[in-house]
């Protein structure tokens, strides 16, 4: 979880940093990933924002942003997302769901659950499609509060 929590930092999404880190049975890390633009796609040219002033999508963040979940199963360094599971800081969206399952990730681990806003309805269609493929679902304990990393010697 915490590799996927400094995944997250990567992301350019002023708004929302999500990390998500494919990891095998035996704890090996496979893929990590942050949501973001697709590759060669500007961060610069597409825009970041959730809503915007002419109400057109295309000039919101959510046409183009590639989840983190996708992004971390895209990125595994390993034959597949078979039977492994997936650290994510964000409970998935029902899209992700879709995706998680179809790899055939076994289990889905995640940190927080969005608060319930007007897409509520992709949360319990997460669930549902997840609890149907049979992929485990929990919510992560953390043991810690946070992990400091120092960079510089003392
Ligand atoms: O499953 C997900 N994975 C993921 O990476 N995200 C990312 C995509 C957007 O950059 C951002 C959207 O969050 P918000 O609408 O709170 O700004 O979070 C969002 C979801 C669904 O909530
Ligand atoms: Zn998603």
């Amino acid at each position: 979880m915490a590799i996927a929590f400094l995944s997250a930092e990567r992301s350019k999404d002023p708004n929302r940093q999500v990390g998500a880190c494919l990891v095998s049975q035996e704890g090996i890390i496979l893929g990590i990933g942050y949501n973001g633009f697709p590759r060669g796609c500007s961060d610069d040219k597409l825009p970041w924002a959730k809503k915007s002033a002419s109400g057109d999508p295309l000039e919101t963040k959510f046409p183009y942003v590639v989840h983190a979940e996708v992004n971390a199963i895209l990125n595994t360094n390993h034959a597949s997302a078979a039977g492994q599971k997936l650290y994510v800081t964000m409970f998935p969206c029902n899209e992700c769901a879709k995706i998680i399952i179809q790899s055939g990730v076994s289990e889905v681990i995640y940190f927080v659950e969005k608060k319930i806003d007007n897409s509520a309805h992709v949360y319990v269609a997460s669930h549902k499609l997840l609890s149907m493929a049979g992929v485990k679902v929990r919510k992560h304990q953390p043991q810690m509060a946070q992990i400091p990393i120092k960079f510089q010697e003392p």
